[in-house]
């Protein structure tokens, strides 16, 4: 028996990000190859004309997965039924933006998503958030859909984590298959922290295997956590067929499982381990097993990693409180 579509809906689906992700969700990267899939895209209504050219060239592609595509401008049509919430379009820091400026712009975006999904999306949805601050507009959408489980709300720091496997493998002229346990922490922003004290090379600890801390600390972690504004200044415009390809990433792995013996690294809602406040969407290393995140347990924290993981910890506990005075969570 053929499988029944999922239905998909991603937000700001005519912007750059968007143009990098539908082709590869219709073609079955996201759910994988035998899952059928419904788009619905969301735009604001100036962009719904771009929105429906992509759509024009999705279904010029004749993907055998893909079983429709439809185009709203009102958040409660595009999530109605929605089974993954792909949360791409934001509002960006325009010139001379504070940072609580940007927040109460983005919670204009992601409080009315969030009623949206708790009033109609699926029983079983899943929401990425990838619209910057990724991790604190997730807590704002979360706040707003109070039927909906917290762990269903996440933020994506996987394309850190991929940029952090790339820039080790190229340190030590290994292959990406060669790394494991890898882990971001924190906030999606350069404050966060990219660990190798845990993480593996060929079995052996990746931070001996460097053995070499001043990289680490003045050249790794820097060349990851600004990674995006290094993107930025060299294409002229922001991260996006790499953002889309840790957003396939990220919901690949939530729903169909991590490999043994490695874990990745997600931003879901802290239930209080390693000292992240509970509720904070911070990242973490973590596994996916029968469709669930998990918090990889009992990692040692040496007191650099504390210093630098509390550090962006406290960064997400400045963005929450901003927005719990704008009345937004
Ligand atoms: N978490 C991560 O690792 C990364 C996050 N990002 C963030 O992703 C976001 C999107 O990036 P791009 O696609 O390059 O931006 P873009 O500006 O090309 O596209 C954004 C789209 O969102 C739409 N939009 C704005 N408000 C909307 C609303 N209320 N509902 C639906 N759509 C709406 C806009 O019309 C636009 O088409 C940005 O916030 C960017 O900072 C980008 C790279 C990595
Ligand atoms: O800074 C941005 O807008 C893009 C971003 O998040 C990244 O590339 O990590």
């Amino acid at each position: 028996m053929s499988k029944a579509p999922v239905n998909v809906t991603v937000t700001g689906a005519a912007g750059q990000i968007g143009y990098a992700l539908l082709f590869r969700i219709a073609s079955g990267q996201l759910l994988g190859a035998d899952t059928p899939v419904k788009l619905r895209l969301l735009e604001i209504p100036q962009a719904v004309k771009a929105a429906e050219g992509t759509a024009m060239e999705l279904d010029d592609c004749a993907f055998p997965l893909l079983q429709g595509i439809d185009i709203f401008d009102d958040a409660n049509k595009a999530f109605e039924g929605a089974n993954v919430g792909l949360l791409v379009g934001a509002r960006p820091r325009g010139p001379g933006m504070e940072r609580g400026d940007l927040l109460q712009a983005n919670g204009g975006i992601f409080k009315p998503q969030g009623e949206a999904i708790n009033a109609g999306a699926a029983d079983d949805i899943r929401v990425l958030v990838v619209g910057n601050p990724a991790n604190t507009n997730a807590l704002i959408a979360q706040s707003h859909a109070p039927d909906v489980p917290a762990e269903r709300f996440t933020a994506m720091t996987r394309l850190d984590h991929n940029r952090a496997l790339t820039q080790l493998a190229k340190k030590l002229d290994v292959s990406i298959n060669d790394i494991k346990k890898l882990t971001i922490w924190g906030n999606h922003s350069a404050t966060q922290y990219p660990d190798l004290f845990n993480a593996e090379v060929n079995g052996a600890n990746a931070a001996k295997a460097v053995g070499d801390q001043a990289w680490l600390e003045n050249d790794f972690i820097p060349t990851v956590a600004k990674r995006g504004a290094a993107i930025i200044e060299a294409r002229g415009a922001s991260s996006a067929a790499s953002a889309a390809n840790a957003a396939i990433d990220h919901v690949y792995d939530w729903v169909n499982g991590t490999p043994e013996g490695d874990w990745t690294s997600a931003a879901i809602p802290s239930d209080g381990s390693y000292g992240v406040p509970e509720g904070l969407i911070s990242s973490f290393p973590v596994t996916s097993k029968d469709g669930k995140w998990e918090i990889v347990q009992g990692l040692e924290i040496d007191e650099f990693s504390r210093g630098r993981i509390d550090a962006s910890v406290q960064e997400l506990v400045e963005e929450r409180d901003t927005v719990k005075k704008l009345g937004l969570v």
